[in-house]
């Protein structure tokens, strides 16, 4: 027995490192022959450690593009191919069938998987960032506040409201920028949607101010919190955000009073902390926010040079204004009307297909999975990237023009038009963004003709950016003797 001690004494390093030599030579042949199963082509090792190829990826290109890196590994691997992206091996597809797959097993093969430091800005409780029970929770909260049912009753008026109270007095022959007229108008819906804040009360420009900063950081390529730089200033900004909406929250409470916004949803939810409602506001303010103020900078920019469309667009919004009239209707804009907007869907549908607000999403495979014949490793970055199915000229004749028309042929694009994601994280604000932007050509075209003051593009950081802003310049539209009796609510208005 002392024998045996002895020798065990000796001999139990020996037998540990046996074991971890074995378990790392097993581990080894695992990879080894999980390389030989057909990995899409490409490198997971390519470019510097940890960081690899991601600022080649994200290298800021005109969002009418698919830049340089895409370009590039298209013509060299086909539409799946692999690189290390983001801080992990990565596999990117351009390819529709693959990304529909990815985006319909969401939760079960795929989850979403944006970048940690996101959850700094953001909040872990983010509705990008959370997954499973509590995405669904969240969800429904939102869905259930943006559904149609909502929009029509509640929602299309408040939205008639501010677009026209925006438009109302833009400077004649003087340039303005566009993208910052675009983000008003939608920072002023989401904030009295989520916080029934009127824009001409003092808290709404301090919070708009503090949203800008925020947004700035959040869309900052340098994402480390550092005092000084723009994503520690957002940093700063959320809590100052969060610390308004709490105060909102505790008057509520007190006053008691159920409100009809965002934020009466949110308070009414016992199954969620503080921490999560806040986050959820926040979520709501981000997610309808940016998206929507890019697209209507789009539709100015894109319309700008299709003079034809505008036309349309002034005979089609002309048309709902006579018919209104012409029945006795209140010139307030209503559903139906909103209903007859056909060809506004298709420059809306090409100003999302050609200007790529959004233009991929970031997945996580759960598990080893085969697909297409590609052996896709369980815990690899998945990004389907929708722009480069957009700009595809198998699927879009032309990819590059501007051509609303293409959308009264196209009924079911299906899984190659994808501007608002799919699967069960489809955009909760989809119906909500259209209507949005379809009252926003409503009044333009009726109100006003313009042309850029100067040369801009759309610039993807992935965010959209117009380096100078758009500017643009406005002459009033004369074409109805009594053209303007259609902007009925904006008489009433407050100064
Ligand atoms: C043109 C405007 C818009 C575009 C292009 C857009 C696009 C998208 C995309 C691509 C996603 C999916 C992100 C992912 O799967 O990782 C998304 C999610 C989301 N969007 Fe939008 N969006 C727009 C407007 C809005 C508006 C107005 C709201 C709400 C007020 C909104 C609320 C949301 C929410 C809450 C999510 C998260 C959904 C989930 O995770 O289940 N969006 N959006």
């Amino acid at each position: 027995m002392k024998e045996f001690a002895v020798g065990f004494f000796w001999y139990s390093p020996l037998l540990v490192l046996l074991f971890f030599v074995s378990h790392r030579l097993l581990f080894l042949a695992r990879r080894k022959s999980k390389e030989q199963l057909n990995l899409p082509p490409g490198s997971s090792n390519e470019g510097w450690p940890f960081i690899g190829k991601t600022f080649d990826f994200i290298k800021p290109h005109p969002s009418t593009t698919i830049g340089e890196f895409m370009k590039d590994r298209l013509q060299r691997y086909g539409k799946i191919y692999r690189s290390h992206l983001f801080g992990a091996p990565a596999i990117v597809s351009a390819d529709p069938d693959m990304n529909r797959f990815v985006l319909q097993n969401e939760g079960k093969l795929f989850e979403a998987n944006y970048p940690k430091t996101m959850g700094d800005v953001l909040g872990k409780w983010a509705m990008l960032l959370v997954n499973g029970d509590m995405h669904k929770t969240l969800r429904s909260i939102a869905v259930n506040s943006t559904n149609p049912v909502r929009i029509r009753s509640h929602i299309l008026s408040d939205l008639d409201f501010h677009v026209q109270k925006l438009l109302k007095d833009l400077p004649i022959n003087s340039p303005f920028s566009a993208s910052e007229m675009a983000k008003k108008i939608t920072f002023n819906v989401m904030a009295s949607q989520v916080l029934s804040m009127d824009p001409d009360e003092p808290d709404n420009k301090w919070l708009r101010k503090e949203y800008m900063d925020f947004m700035r950081g959040l869309c900052s390529s340098f994402p480390v919190n550092l005092p000084g730089t723009v994503y520690g200033k957002a940093v700063k900004c959320r809590q100052n955000i969060l610390k308004f909406m709490l105060k909102k929250m505790n008057e509520r409470r007190k006053i008691g009073k159920e409100y009809d916004d965002f934020l009466g949803m949110v308070v009414l939810q016992t199954n969620l902390s503080e921490e999560q409602k806040l986050d959820l506001l926040l979520s709501m303010l981000f997610a309808g926010f940016e998206t929507t103020s890019t697209a209507i900078s789009l539709v100015v920019f894109f319309l700008e040079a299709c003079p034809k469309a505008v036309s349309q667009l002034r005979e089609e919004h002309l048309g709902i204004v006579r018919k209104k009239q012409h029945a006795g209707d209140s010139p307030d804009l209503q559903w139906n009307d909103y209903k007859e907007m056909e060809f506004t869907q298709c420059v809306i549908n090409e100003t999302l297909r050609l200007g790529n607000v959004v233009s991929y999403v970031h997945r996580k495979a759960l598990q080893d999975i085969t697909y297409k014949g590609f052996f896709i490793p369980s815990g690899y970055t998945i990004l389907p990237v929708f722009s480069a199915i957009h700009l595809n000229p198998d699927y879009y004749k032309d990819p590059e023009k501007f051509d609303p028309w293409r959308w009264l042929q196209i009924k079911k694009p299906g899984d190659k038009f994808l501007p608002f994601c799919g699967g069960p994280r489809l955009c909760a604000g989809i119906d909500l963004a259209k209507v949005e932007m379809s009252i926003f050509i409503h009044h333009l075209v009726l109100k006003y003709q313009w042309e850029l003051a100067e040369p801009d593009i759309p610039i993807s950081y992935p965010f959209i950016e117009f380096h100078k802003e758009l500017p643009i310049k406005v002459r009033p539209y004369h074409c109805m003797e009594d053209n303007n009796d259609h902007v009925s609510n904006v008489k009433s208005l407050p100064n």
